[in-house]
């Protein structure tokens, strides 16, 4: 093969010596630079096929270089290697124009390929400017997965492709979906969600296209739909497994066409939005079972993002944790820490809720430890205490939280509806939680729980035994008495 010549700016000597090394062995000339200073010299001396750049450097900002050296040099592709693997950072190289984003530390395999298929592309390669500012960082995590996450956004925020998130409850598909909007050209427009598990069946073909007056028993007035509400913005379809069949058929005509209908009216509309949907489903598999039209399937999947479950990226707990415990401090919560060995316990855990489980942990933490610098032993105690209700409907107010209690119990179990029993396991349910939480913030005392709750002592004991709730014997202070 023919090598190319090649530019590698990086202030880290080792970087530069290990990389040449690798590129001069896959045939190519390569030079170096260790600052803007010296890489703007050596594109005057001897200008490059591809040019390669870190983004710190001694001397200023190597994606603003890069914005400045793809105006000037469209065809030369420019790769942006970087240590702060965020997502504004490759949404930033994918903004300067740069052809790819290498997050460190790569296998020099990657980046040989890449370069070869940077020169292979050199002539293809276009500038596409207007860097938006450093927007704050919308999601968190430095692994791998979600480098290759972070390289998809990218790439979509600055068309209109229709983006399909995958993954399991609580990875962040939602979040996703609001990044892809708030960094891409309709940022200025309205972000609108639809949740199709939420909205009764027959409601959600009005709920999506608006209706008119008189449409259907009680329509007292026209109303816009979500497609009309979202207009010049994003259309965020989440759960789009759980939309119905005969809404499926609509939406994919719609999709089909640019234009819908409203129900009940003859008022045709253009559909100006992107849509994003959003599955924690096998869509594939609904598709073979007949649950989901195939063809709708193919028209929503142009863009695939699978997000990984936090258990598959166990990297980004640290992270993730401390800046949940900020996030807790800012809303104005106690700033708690936590030491290695509670993070050790974070990272150990399965995270079956993923990142909204984690949230929710770090948020109980900042309320309930006394502590403030918190170890591993607390932080088991709390994760054990998953409180079902916080879990079920994060941020919700408690009367989404019963509901959504009711809907659960009403799928799991019909017969609880009717069968006498439901005041008592509502209760239940919302009482285990106070009841664990007290006992956490008194440090496991019961007399002080109870009596912080209004509850008589041997009350409390009772409710302990109703409930099943166990008390680590241990973290109990004996003077209670
Ligand atoms: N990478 C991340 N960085 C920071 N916060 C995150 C990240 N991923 C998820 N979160 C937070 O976790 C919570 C759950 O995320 P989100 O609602 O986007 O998940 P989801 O996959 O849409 O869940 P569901 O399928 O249950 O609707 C949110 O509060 C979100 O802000």
């Amino acid at each position: 093969m023919t090598g190319g010549r090649i530019l590698l700016v990086d202030d880290d000597d080792a970087i530069r010596t290990v990389v040449a090394h690798a590129l001069k062995r896959a045939g190519h000339q390569v030079r170096t630079a260790a600052s803007l200073g010296e890489l703007a010299r050596e594109m005057r001396s001897h200008p490059p096929d591809v040019l390669l750049t870190d983004v710190v450097l001694p001397d200023g900002d190597g994606i603003e270089q890069a914005t400045r050296i793809v105006a000037e040099h469209p065809e030369m592709p420019v790769i942006v290697l970087s240590a702060r693997n965020t997502l504004t950072t490759a949404v930033r190289a994918n903004e300067a124009g740069a052809y790819d984003y290498l997050p460190k530390p790569f296998d020099l395999d990657t980046l040989t390929r890449t370069v070869a298929a940077a020169l292979a592309r050199r002539a293809a390669n276009a500038g596409e400017q207007a860097p938006s500012e450093d927007a704050s960082l919308p999601l968190i995590g430095r692994s791998p997965a979600m480098q290759d996450v972070y390289r998809v956004i990218a790439r979509v925020v600055s068309n209109d492709l229709t983006v399909l998130v995958s993954g399991e409850s609580g990875t962040g598909k939602e979040l996703v979906a609001r990044a892809i909007h708030d960094l891409g050209a309709r940022r200025a427009a309205p972000f609108v969600p639809i949740n199709m598990a939420a909205i009764p069946r027959d409601l959600i073909e009005a709920e999506l296209f608006g209706h008119e007056r008189g449409a259907f028993t009680g329509a007292a007035q026209r109303s816009a739909g979500r497609f009309e509400q979202a207009a010049g913005g994003t259309l965020f379809l989440d759960e789009i497994g759980d939309m119905p069949v005969e809404a499926q058929t609509r939406l994919l005509r719609v999709l089909q066409s640019g234009e819908f209908t409203t129900v009940g009216g003859a008022r045709t509309i253009r559909a100006d939005v992107r849509i994003v949907a959003a599955t924690n489903r096998d869509l594939q598999q609904a598709v073979v079972t007949g649950q989901f039209r195939e063809d709708l399937y193919y028209r929503l999947n142009v863009v695939p993002i699978a997000l990984p479950a936090l258990r598959e990226r166990r990297g980004d707990i640290a992270e993730l944790a401390r800046h949940f415990l900020d996030r807790a401090a800012e809303a104005g919560l106690p700033r708690k820490t936590l030491d290695g060995a509670a993070v050790a316990a974070l990272e150990a855990h399965d995270w079956p809720g993923n990142v909204r489980e984690l949230e929710n942990l770090m948020r109980r933490l900042a309320a309930l430890s006394r502590d403030d610098h918190m170890g591993a032993a607390e932080v088991r105690a709390t994760i054990g205490t998953a409180a079902p209700v916080a879990d079920a409907v994060p941020d919700a107010g408690i009367d989404a939280a019963v509901h959504a209690m009711i809907e659960r119990l009403a799928r799991q179990e019909p017969r609880a509806l009717d069968d006498g029993s439901l005041y008592t396991r509502v209760i239940a349910e919302v009482e285990r939680p106070l009841i664990e939480a007290m006992l956490a913030r008194h440090g496991g005392n019961q007399l002080r729980a109870a009596r912080a709750m209004g509850l008589n002592r041997n009350t409390l004991r009772k409710r302990l035994d109703m409930l099943g709730i166990e008390v680590a014997t241990g973290s109990f202070a004996a003077s209670d008495g």
